[in-house]
């Protein structure tokens, strides 16, 4: 396989901060239309990696690839522009707008890239088809009217998946979709999150293994800033390494 075969690649990719090491050498490879999760105890470096790769940081060596085209040197909005998105960060929802209205935000952010917020509400309007579409993915048609602050945690986080999805994402980058959802909701975000993730490319930092286990593709295990091992969810559940260092404590 080519780079270009890759929608997400980093070559020895390092990031310290003063002195520390919190992402050693790691060089990950992320096939297109697949679900690719990132995986790791505590500290592992899991995050530190989102943000390099989205360059909310800066990598001290190492070079990042988004479809084979080098972004290393580029701005976290100028990756967004070519698609690669992230989501589930809370700011991208406005409190204070109905759940329709926030949707159509988000389009237009992808059509204009800005608000046009002096434009009168009719203008809008033709906005108003693509976002109930989009709104129903994430089945949230029901609640078009309602204000984003009175949501309960579950469904403001699929209003977060549905304001990433209005940017017409080709590679979501998921940061713990499932933090903080009870168990109810784990199962409807992950049937969502396997319906929208068609056709596109799915990075994701998730806790929850059964989670993993059921989506993903291919799994990267890393342990203090490294890559410990790779492969589907059974061959990384029974390497040894694994085991011991990530599930020692889940060996049931
Ligand atoms: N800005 C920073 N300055 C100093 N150290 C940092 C900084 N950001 C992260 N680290 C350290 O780098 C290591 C990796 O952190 P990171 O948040 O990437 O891990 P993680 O795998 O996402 O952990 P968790 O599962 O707890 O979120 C940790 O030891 C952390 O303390």
């Amino acid at each position: 396989m080519s780079s270009a075969d890759y929608a997400i690649e980093t070559r020895n990719l390092t990031k310290t901060f003063k002195g520390f090491t919190a992402v050693d050498d790691v060089s990950l490879k992320v096939e297109r239309g697949t679900i690719h999760a990132l995986i790791g105890p505590n500290g592992a470096g899991k995050s530190t990696m989102f943000n390099l790769i989205t360059k909310f940081l800066e990598p001290t060596t190492g070079t990042i690839l988004l479809n084979g085209k080098d972004i290393t040197s580029q701005k976290p909005a100028q990756i967004a522009r070519k698609g690669a998105v992230r989501s589930f960060q809370i700011s991208s929802v406005f409190p204070h707008l109905t759940l329709l209205e926030n949707i159509r935000v988000a389009l237009q952010r992808r059509m204009h890239n800005s608000y046009h917020f002096w434009k009168p509400e009719s203008r809008l309007d033709v906005l108003n088809d693509d976002a109930r579409t989009i709104l129903t993915q994430v089945g949230l048609e029901d609640s078009e009217s309602v204000l984003a602050t009175e949501l309960p945690y579950g469904r403001k986080r699929l209003l977060e998946l549905a304001t990433t999805l209005a940017l017409e994402p080709k590679v979501m980058l998921l940061d713990e979709p499932m933090a903080g959802m009870g168990t109810g909701d784990v199962q409807r975000v992950a049937d969502i999150i396997r319906r929208v993730a068609k056709g596109r490319t799915v990075l994701m930092v998730e806790h929850n293994l059964s989670v993993v286990a059921d989506l993903s593709d291919t799994i990267t295990v890393l342990q203090l800033g490294a890559v410990l091992a790779e492969g589907s969810y059974d061959e990384v559940s029974q390497n040894r390494e694994v085991r011991s260092a990530y599930m020692g404590e889940a060996d049931d």
